[in-house]
Parts: structure tokens; C-alpha cells; sequence
């Protein structure tokens, strides 16, 4: 890998490569763009097969978040870190210290929060280091009912676009995963007068949305051939692939879950079959709002406002994709590259106090 063209055609501000022998820590510090703010991603803790894995995936999910926190409306940019190593270790005090030590040697141009193989707990030793660090045990709580809540809005927008009104009463929807994010999502459904299809490898996890909403539940695997109006994937990735689409008979696909699209080409199949999409990373985004609620002091109120926005932007995604004649993940990631212009100029155009000593 040749690194600096990899920045080069992937426009990454800054890439470190850190390392403390007495720790047992391997970590890269990846700040993909901070033209909106201090660069916001978390941390990955992770096996690499090999260190230009680790940096890889490192530049592509620091990309991923400038595009997240951009579309979501907050003075943010995008970065992400990741740790080399086995995540089920029990000596993770140095490791996230010597972490924290990094993230603390930026200045604040990075911070950092939770990601797949570490936890609050993990957050807590790094915020021994640093205060660059959202994400902390009992600091803005469980994300999960503003992230469902933003989902919600995306799924009014997405009726709005297909018939003409935000209404959800008498729709079906078929919910995969009832966890944190399905089950609130659930709920504020059923409020709207939805009927539900459910389902979730955990039969406690279904018994109790069930119980909560009337929602008929259903085998994990039947869920994508129901005929619904909307589907809406809040368990696992990648879900919508080859071996899926031809299964679907709704008319839109929009959740909570990370990376839907098994590959883009599966977003373009969406959209020649006529289902609506709406971009995952849109409609979750009240994830990243609720880890910008902990560092700008935000209330749980504030947080539901934000996540309310996502209606608009998701709409405002649709009209892009119709007016430039692209697909709605596309879309997305054009509104994110508008923002960021946007704000890149205003910036320029700044009065400048005249420094009176020169
Ligand atoms: N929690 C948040 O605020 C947030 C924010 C942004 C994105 N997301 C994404 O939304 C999704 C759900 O998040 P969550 O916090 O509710 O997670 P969770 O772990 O609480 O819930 C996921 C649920 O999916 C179920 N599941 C796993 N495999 C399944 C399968 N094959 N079929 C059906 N169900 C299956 C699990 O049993 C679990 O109940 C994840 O993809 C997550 O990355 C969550």
C-alpha cells in the first residue's frame, strides 16, 4: 500500500501510528476531515490478520463518520481509531490508558468513544488520560430511544415520499431485531398506529415487544418475505444482498442498523426494483447525536429535537437523488460533501480581527 495516495484519494488530514511496548498497545489514530469540528469516532478493538488491515479499516471508518456526522447536522468531523488485539483480554487498563495518552496528544482534534471490543468500562481508562472521550458510564445514557426515535422520523419521511403523507396508520411493518433500538422503535410504531411483524434470534427479546405492542412474530428468516410496507433492519449488517432482495415485497427498507448495503451495487438493485432506501447512516444518526448530547451539554430533549431533524434530511436526501438522477445512498453521501463545502467556504469568508502587532 502506497499510504500517502491512500490519503491522497481518500482526503484523510492525518493518520498516527502509536505504540507503548510496557502496555501491550498497538493503535492507529485515523482523522479523516475536521472541516465541521473536532474529528468524532470511536474506538475498534480488533484482531488484524495485518497492520495494513488495521490501517484500512481504520481510514475507511474515519471516512464513514465525516459523512455520518456531517449529514446529522453537527459541528463534528470524522475520524475513528483502532486497537491491534485480542478484545476478550483481561488487561485492558494500560492498553486504553496508553490509548488515552493519544487521543490526548491530538488536542482535541479526535475524540473518541465506544466501538466494536471495548466498552464504558474500556472509555472510563481512557478517560483517565483524556477528557477527548464521549461515551462514559452514566454520562448521556443509553442512545438507543433517540436513535429509534430518529429512525421513526426516517420512516414518516419515507411514507411521505412513497404516498404523499407521513401517516403510519394501517401500515405494516416488518422489524428485524428487537433490541435496544427495536424495541423503542417498536413502540413509537404502534403509537402511530402501525401494525408490526417481528422478529429477533432471542425469543425473550420478541416476548417482550410483543407483549408491549400486539407486534405477530415471526421465524428469523421469514422476515424479509413478508408483505409489509416497510422493512426496517435494527439487528446486523450487510442484511440486504442478493440472496434477500428477491425476497422483499415492501415498498421501502429504512432502520437502525450499520451498513445495511452488503455492497453498494445492492443499493442500485433497490432502486431498480422500486423500493425506497433510506441511507442507513441518515437515519441512525441519532446514535451520534446522543455522543454530541455528552460533550455539548445537551438534554435528553435536545437530543429528541435533533434526532427530529432527521425527517428533513431525510427528505432533502430523496429530492438530491431525484433531482441528479442517483440512487439515495449516493444521495447521502453528496448531502454530506454539500455541508462540508458549505461550511468550508463560509469559514473563508470570516472577518479577520487585523492583528495590530505586525
Ligand atoms: N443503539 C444505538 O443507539 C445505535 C445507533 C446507531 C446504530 N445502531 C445499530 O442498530 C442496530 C441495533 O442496535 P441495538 O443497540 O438495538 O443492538 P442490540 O444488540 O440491542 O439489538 C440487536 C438485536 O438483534 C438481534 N439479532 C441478532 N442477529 C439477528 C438475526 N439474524 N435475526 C434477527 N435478530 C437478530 C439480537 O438478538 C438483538 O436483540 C445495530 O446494527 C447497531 O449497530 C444502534
Amino acid at each position: 500500500m502506497n499510504l500517502f495516495d491512500r490519503l491522497a484519494e481518500m482526503g484523510h488530514e492525518q493518520v498516527v501510528v502509536c505504540h507503548d511496548k510496557a502496555a501491550g498497545y498497538r493503535g492507529i489514530i485515523a482523522v479523516h476531515d475536521t472541516t465541521l469540528g473536532p474529528a468524532l469516532g470511536g474506538t475498534r478493538f480488533w484482531n488484524y490478520a495485518s497492520d495494513e488491515e488495521a490501517i484500512i479499516d481504520a481510514l475507511r471508518l474515519a471516512r464513514g463518520m465525516t459523512y455520518k456526522n456531517a449529514v446529522a447536522g453537527l459541528n463534528l468531523g470524522g475520524g475513528k481509531s483502532v486497537i491491534i488485539g485480542d478484545n476478550r483480554t483481561v488487561q485492558r487498563e494500560m492498553i486504553f490508558r496508553a490509548h488515552g495518552r493519544f487521543v490526548d496528544s491530538l488536542g482535541g482534534r479526535y475524540v473518541t468513544a465506544e466501538d466494536v471490543g471495548t466498552s464504558t468500562g474500556d472509555m472510563d481508562f481512557v478517560h483517565m488520560e483524556t477528557d477527548y472521550v464521549a461515551g462514559l458510564a452514566g454520562a448521556s445514557g443509553d442512545p438507543s430511544p433517540v436513535t429509534a426515535h430518529g429512525v421513526f422520523r426516517a420512516i414518516q419521511a419515507s411514507a411521505r415520499q412513497v404516498w404523499g403523507r407521513d401517516s403510519l396508520e394501517g401500515r405494516t411493518i416488518a422489524i428485524q431485531g428487537c433490541g435496544n433500538v427495536g424495541h423503542y422503535l417498536a413502540q413509537e410504531l404502534s403509537e402511530a398506529g402501525a401494525s408490526l411483524v417481528v422478529t429477533d434470534i432471542d425469543p425473550e427479546r420478541v416476548k417482550a415487544v410483543v407483549n408491549a405492542t400486539g407486534a405477530r412474530a415471526v421465524p428469523t428468516e421469514e422476515i424479509y418475505a413478508q408483505a409489509a410496507d416497510i422493512f426496517a433492519p435494527c439487528a446486523l449488517g450487510a442484511v440486504i444482498n442478493d440472496r434477500t432482495i428477491p425476497q422483499l415485497r415492501v415498498q421501502i427498507v429504512a432502520g437502525a442498523a450499520n451498513n445495511q448495503l452488503l455492497e453498494d451495487r445492492h443499493g442500485d438493485e433497490l432502486e431498480s426494483r422500486g423500493i425506497l432506501y433510506a441511507p442507513d447512516y441518515v437515519a441512525n444518526a441519532g446514535g451520534v447525536i446522543n455522543v454530541y448530547s455528552e460533550l455539548a451539554g445537551w438534554s435528553r430533549e435536545r437530543s429528541l429535537r435533533k434526532a427530529d431533524e432527521i425527517y428533513h434530511t431525510v427528505l432533502n436526501v430523496f429530492e438530491i437523488a431525484q433531482q441528479d438522477r442517483i440512487p439515495t445512498y449516493k444521495a447521502a453521501d453528496r448531502l454530506a460533501e454539500r455541508r462540508i463545502a458549505a461550511v468550508r467556504s463560509m469559514v473563508k469568508t470570516w472577518p479577520q480581527w487585523p492583528n495590530k502587532a505586525s
